[in-house]
């Protein structure tokens, strides 16, 4: 504010040669102390106070004398653009009342009078109290005045909500009784207190205690509360987002594909390290440039500026093809920037999952021509091995039977190559372009067995295919059904598999109608059947019945002729499989696979050559490369000892290889070896102790 804004315009004025009696009017009417005196040209050339008028009077001059010897020509004068500050100054020292306010050209624009300066400063502090209530009731920080009689004066609003009271309800109480004893009192000798730590009405608070000093004395003091309540929960909100852009960042780093994000005016925000170091810049001088600057032929501006997702497109990047995707960010429904997804097909973890699925596929590959050959028109016969005697021998005879459709029964331990032999009579025979269906009767449960055997009808029970299902034996029609493990099937369901080898019709689960079935039945088993009739497990007729050919596979070890020949090809079909370099087994590794009693048979030393072949992927396998468990019992048979030990000695010996035996096919667990052997735990560890078996 200016003074030429505090002053009336067009002031009263005197002329030399106007008169007393002028100059008593003037004052009369205009209400002023002093009148300037001004030339024609409106200038300033001397004043006319109430003083030099009664002085006037005094000498007794008559009211039509002129005012020339009565106005003092050193009239002081101010500029009317000076600023408020200067005039409060002015007014503060200078004797005079009131003065001429001269405009830019030195002519009278005004009178500047001390009432005029009241007036001024009245309407200022309105102007003041009206700004800063403004303030105070806008801030965060709760504000309390207290006057130098430690009474308040004043809450702001967030002092009224943190104090849970009206201001007037505050206003001229004491201090103590609305804020308790907070360390007010230093304030009042003139010492300002900050960060002091408070709880007002169960908030924490940080407070901050001002003096209001004016002229060096205390007037009273300011408090201000900045409440940690918001504060805290803006620091743990702030906790969150950065917790998250650490898990963005994260997230980001360790995902293949390339990321950048630009905003609406396509200037990168976010960049990732991989396509980052592709592109060779460092992300953080990324961030902020135009994005064709750091990856010259996007479009990731465009996608920005349309909003229409480009996806799965080829982009050449720094001079090789890559698949990328740009998707718009929308806000409000209207785009605010773009992401864009580079893929790159190279990375190592890429290259590792591709070679895993190129060894599944291999598999896949491997075992559907198996399959084909197996269960095509010609038996692959080099993929059986039978190099023994009894193993040729068992070779013809599938040949020999192949055309007859009787029942056979295979029987053998478990994984001497039961359903090899059966597969064989499969491909031999004339049903060879007929089915070749399998059920493991011990591994579907009991209750399902059925079903999967004979099929069963429209809604035959709940959960139940709507449209009803046919069986294996309905599947198998034409060819051959292989109904593994036999001895584990309930005599229910032998009495049915009974009428349907005898009447060669059955009817499905819930069904009414009779199917009839051209199936040749090939049934194995590992379990002793004669035992189990004798103990009333398996029907009598039902062994006879499918008794009709009997082939007994023999236990691999008691044909060791055929462990080498076997391990060779396990050797040849692993490396086709898993694509190693297997050359050959060396001559201790298989002396120990010759001498050991393969308690898993066939299956078991495919197995032994397969984890053998993980670990070495090239070479010859050795010794080492053989599971613990093989060499272990390999030392503590002691061969060629055998035939001179005692009685007594045989009969410990005979012991301690049942007893390896249970647990090498226990997989090494006591527990269960000693459930096959029938006796305790303890006893199986006290046995182990005394035969000194290792583990
Ligand atoms: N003479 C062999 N030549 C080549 N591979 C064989 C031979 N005998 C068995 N195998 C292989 O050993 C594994 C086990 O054979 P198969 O499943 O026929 O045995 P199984 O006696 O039917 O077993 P289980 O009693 O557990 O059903 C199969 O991978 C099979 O190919």
């Amino acid at each position: 504010m200016f003074l030429k804004d505090m002053i009336k315009s067009d002031p009263p004025r005197l002329y030399p040669g106007d008169t007393l009696e002028k100059a008593a009017r003037l004052f009369r009417h205009a209400k002023v102390d002093s009148l300037p005196v001004v030339d024609p040209g409106n200038r300033v050339i001397g004043i006319l106070t109430r003083t030099n008028f009664l002085d006037a009077l005094l000498e007794k001059a008559s009211l039509d004398t002129p005012i020339d010897s009565f106005y003092n020509n050193n009239a002081m004068t101010v500029s009317g653009s000076v600023d408020y500050e200067t005039v409060k100054e002015i007014v503060k020292t200078s004797p005079v009342g009131s003065a001429p306010v001269l405009d830019a050209g030195g002519h009278l624009a005004g009178i500047f009078t001390k009432a005029d300066m009241v007036l001024t400063l009245l309407k200022k502090s309105d102007l003041l109290n009206a700004q800063l209530s403004a303030i105070l009731n806008a801030m965060q920080n709760a504000v309390v005045a207290v006057d130098a009689e430690k009474r308040i004066t004043l809450l702001n609003s967030s002092a009224e909500k943190l104090l849970g009271l009206k201001g007037q309800d505050a206003a001229g109480r004491h201090y103590r009784k609305i804020l308790g004893e907070i360390g007010l009192e230093a304030s009042f000798l003139g010492t300002a207190q900050l960060g002091l730590k408070h709880k007002i009405n169960g908030s924490a608070t940080i407070v901050n205690i001002l003096p209001i000093i004016s002229r060096g004395t205390v007037n009273g003091t300011i408090v201000v509360f900045q409440d940690l309540t918001e504060f805290e929960q803006v620091a743990r909100e702030l906790e969150i987002v950065k917790n998250l852009n650490q898990t963005l960042d994260t997230v980001l780093n360790i995902i293949y594909d390339g990321i950048v994000v630009v905003d609406g005016s396509g200037i990168v925000t976010l960049i990732n390290q991989v396509l980052a170091d592709y592109l060779g810049v460092n992300p953080g001088d990324a961030v902020g440039c135009y994005i064709t600057d750091i990856l010259p032929n996007s479009r990731l501006h465009i996608v920005a500026g349309t909003g229409i997702p480009e996806l799965s497109e080829i982009q050449t990047i720094r001079g090789k093809e890559l698949i990328v995707s740009r998707l718009p960010v929308i806000k409000d429904g209207l785009p605010t920037g773009a992401v864009g997804k580079v893929i790159f097909p190279q990375l190592a973890e890429i290259k590792e999952l591709a070679a895993k699925l190129n060894s599944l596929q291999n598999k896949i590959a491997y075992y559907r021509e198996e399959l084909r050959k197996t269960g095509g028109a010609k038996f692959a016969a080099e993929s059986m091995i039978a190099v023994s005697r009894p193993m040729k021998m068992i070779l013809d005879e599938c040949r020999q039977i192949a055309a007859s459709g009787s029942t056979v029964l295979v029987s053998g331990e478990s994984g001497t190559g039961k359903e090899l032999v059966a597969r064989a009579i499969h491909n031999f025979s004339p049903r060879s372009n007929g089915p070749f269906i399998s059920v493991n009767c011990a591994a579907i449960p009991e209750n399902l067995l059925e079903s999967e055997i004979f099929g069963y009808a429209p809604g035959a029970f709940t959960g139940a295919d709507k449209n009803g299902k046919p069986g294996r034996f309905e599947l198998a029609d034409g060819g051959i059904l292989f109904l593994d493990e036999i001895g584990d099937m309930s005599l229910n369901l032998q009495s049915k598999l009974l009428r349907v080898i005898q009447e060669r019709e059955f009817v499905r689960v819930g069904g009414t109608r009779t199917v009839h079935v051209d199936v040749r039945i090939i049934a194995a088993t590992n379990k002793n059947l004669q035992a189990s009739m004798e103990s009333g497990d398996f029907r009598e007729d039902l062994y006879y019945r499918l008794n009709v050919i009997n082939i007994r596979i023999p236990p691999l070890r008691e044909r060791p002729e055929d462990i080498e020949p076997l391990a060779r090809y396990f050797v040849g079909k692993f490396n086709h499989i898993l694509k190693t370099a297997i050359t050959g087994i060396s001559q201790e590794a298989m002396e120990v696979l010759l001498k050991y009693r393969w308690p898993g048979n066939v299956r078991e030393l495919e197995n032994v050559i397969e984890r053998a072949a993980n670990f070495l992927r090239e070479g010859n396998i050795r010794i080492q490369h053989l599971p613990a468990y093989m060499l272990r019992a390999e030392s503590s048979r002691r061969p060629g000892q055998q035939e001179n030990l005692q009685y007594r000695d045989r009969i410990k010996q005979t012991e301690r290889d049942v007893i390896i035996s249970a647990l090498e096919k226990a997989g090494g667990n006591k527990t269960k070896a000693a459930r096959t052997l029938n006796m305790s735990r303890s006893r199986l560890y006290a046995k182990i102790k005394e035969l000194n078996i290792p583990l």
